[in-house]
């Protein structure tokens, strides 16, 4: 059995988050480990409350896991502070552990998940040790201080973090405006490729970004080569996307089960680049 880490926040809702993440790995076939990193009282119309978890509680289920479980990929999602971000990535620096970044600042309904003094740390300790950083536009605009605006702007961000430190980053433009495709650009220092598929118009989106990164992180430790992994978790964003659970009266979580429960979905892939 591959086991799979998330250092990530709980959402009450289920839709992101730790439990996001969770359900994804199980999914796909791995045994999660959690650290979390804050609770949120959150459900489909927003967050409501957030409590950060003092931060020697954070490195004590962290190093609880470390010590005892062979992880073969990590991942981090809400971090919300300098402080968790310096202690997650001291430890993390002593594994070599694939380490998938999704560098979470603000949810759907606006609240935010990261505080706007941490965004340094993020930058200068954690983004170093990512195997692979999985950043929305929004959030590559915030790390880079570039304006992304179309695929020759989200490959000069993801090359931009690749003098970070980062091996590999995934720029995802399901925020790009106007865009009838949800399209995917990931850059390493030798390969530039695409992976596309439509762009569905639904309310329920809460969570995609937890659960493409941690279907990533899935594969990665599954030793999955980059380009299959990143095929099957857009595959499986994408099905849990299109096969929506409608829960809830705002922003409803997407369908973890989809991938298994519906057919394959087609991703198209562009490497003539
Ligand atoms: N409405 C949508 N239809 C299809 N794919 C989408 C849609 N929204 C996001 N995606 C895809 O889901 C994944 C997560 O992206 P995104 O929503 O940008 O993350 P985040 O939750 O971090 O903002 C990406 O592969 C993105 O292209
Ligand atoms: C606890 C927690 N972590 C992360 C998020 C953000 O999740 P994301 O996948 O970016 O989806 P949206 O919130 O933008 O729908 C979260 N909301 N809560």
């Amino acid at each position: 059995m591959n086991v799979t880490l998330t250092i990530a926040g709980s959402d009450s809702g289920g839709g992101a988050g730790i439990q996001a993440d969770l359900k994804t790995f199980q999914e796909l076939g791995t045994f999660g480990t959690s650290v979390i990193t804050a609770i949120t009282s959150q459900n489909t119309q927003g967050v409501h409350a957030v409590h950060a978890i003092p931060v020697q509680d954070v490195e004590s289920q962290l190093k609880a896991v470390l010590d005892d479980f062979p992880i073969q990929a990590a991942k981090t999602g809400m971090l919300f502070s300098a402080a968790i971000i310096t202690t997650v990535s001291r430890l993390m620096k002593a594994h070599n552990i694939p380490l998938v970044v999704d560098p979470v600042m603000i949810a759907k309904g606006g609240a935010s998940l990261l505080q706007q003094e941490a965004i340094t740390a993020m930058k200068t300790e954690l983004l170093p040790l990512a195997t692979v950083i999985t950043p929305n536009i929004p959030e590559a605009e915030v790390l880079t201080g570039m304006t992304i605006v179309d695929d020759a702007t989200m490959i000069a961000a993801g090359q931009a973090l690749l003098t970070i430190g980062v091996k590999v980053a995934i720029i995802k433009g399901g925020h790009l405006a106007g865009s009838h495709t949800a399209r995917d650009i990931i850059v390493s220092t030798d390969d530039i490729f695409i992976v596309e598929t439509p762009f569905i118009t639904t309310k329920d989106t809460h969570g995609t970004g937890c659960t493409f990164s941690a279907a990533l992180t899935a594969e990665l430790a599954k030793g999955t080569a980059l380009r299959e992994a990143v095929t099957i978790a857009k595959q499986f964003i994408q099905a849990a996307i299109q096969h929506p659970l409608h829960l809830g009266s705002g922003h409803g979580p997407t369908n973890h089960a989809a991938y298994h429960n519906f057919e394959k979905v087609q991703v198209t892939l562009y490497d003539d680049l």
